[in-house]
């Protein structure tokens, strides 16, 4: 079982030099007097893949609920897709994808993808369409009646991903989305999260997780945070090219990139 394996690979990522999503010094703290974030500064632009690595409670997720906008900062400013959080979240070009799968237990694979376009309205033709594309795209187009039950925890996750992607995202924020896999179809699923990513050019990905080799090899740059208050320590460039495969995890600049991310995250 694997994602799409037939698909076209591009000689890197063309990302432009637009400004995607600002922060500056952004900060929150929340009614009980935790500071969470302090004075972020952060520029990310489109078609960047940047993955967000520090301890617990450094403010990972407290970003993720400012730039949807189901928190609002307490100072400094949040600009998404030139406009405000809430509002680029009414036009439907950020998704999301966590570490538990929030699958409806009683619905199909492809009643789950669809999901977001139902709630949305959209005409069933285009809807059973959409969920073809994406559920290929993940390598599930052969499960679309089955139930998340049946299904093994990688294959849930890619259900979960397929209904994120069906919304064709301009960003898609994952919040440690493989933290609960075997080691074995987290590499799996993070290769061909790679492959997906590159088909779609324009598409941000902002990733948490607490895995430094997952970091590095995903991402075109991994931010290191620090705890109390949260704030960015280091930006570490990650200037290996597209696309990249397994063969990567064994060179000695992977080493040397994941040596780099654990020393920002010792320094602190
Ligand atoms: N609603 C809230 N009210 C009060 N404090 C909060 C709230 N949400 C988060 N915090 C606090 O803010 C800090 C940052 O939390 P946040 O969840 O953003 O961190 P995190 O880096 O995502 O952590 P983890 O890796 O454990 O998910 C923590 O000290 C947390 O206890």
């Amino acid at each position: 079982m694997s994602m799409s394996s037939s698909l076209i690979h591009t000689s890197g990522k063309d990302a432009s030099n637009a400004k995607f999503v600002t922060m500056e010094n952004l900060s929150k703290t929340y009614p009980n007097g935790t500071i969470a974030l302090r004075d972020v500064n952060l520029t990310i632009k489109e078609g960047e893949f940047l993955c967000f690595v520090g301890p617990s409670g450094c403010g990972k997720s407290t970003i993720f609920k400012m730039i949807t906008g189901l928190a609002k900062p307490s100072k400094g400013t949040l600009d998404v897709f030139g406009t405000t959080p809430k509002e680029a979240r009414k036009q439907s070009d950020i998704a999301f994808v966590f570490q538990d799968h929030t699958l409806l237990p009683w619905s199909t694979v492809e009643a789950n993808v669809k999901l977001p376009l139902a709630l949305r309205g959209m005409d069933k033709k285009t809807q059973h369409e959409e969920a073809q594309r994406v559920l290929e795209l993940v390598g599930l187009k052969d499960y679309m009646k089955v139930l998340p039950r049946e299904l093994s925890g990688g294959m849930k996750m890619r259900v979960s991903i397929a209904r994120a992607l069906i919304s064709r995202p301009k960003l898609l924020l994952m919040d440690e989305p493989f933290g609960a896999l075997d080691e074995i179809t987290r590499q799996t699923l993070q290769m061909e999260l790679l492959n997906i990513w590159q088909q779609d050019k324009s598409m941000t990905v902002l990733f948490v997780t607490h895995n430094v080799f997952e970091s590095v090899f995903l991402s075109t740059s991994v931010v290191v945070m620090t705890p109390r208050p949260g704030k960015i320590s280091a930006t570490i460039d990650i200037p290996v090219p597209f696309p990249r495969d397994e063969s990567y995890r064994t060179t000695a600049q992977f080493s040397d990139l994941v040596r780099d991310v654990n020393a920002a995250l010792e320094h602190e």
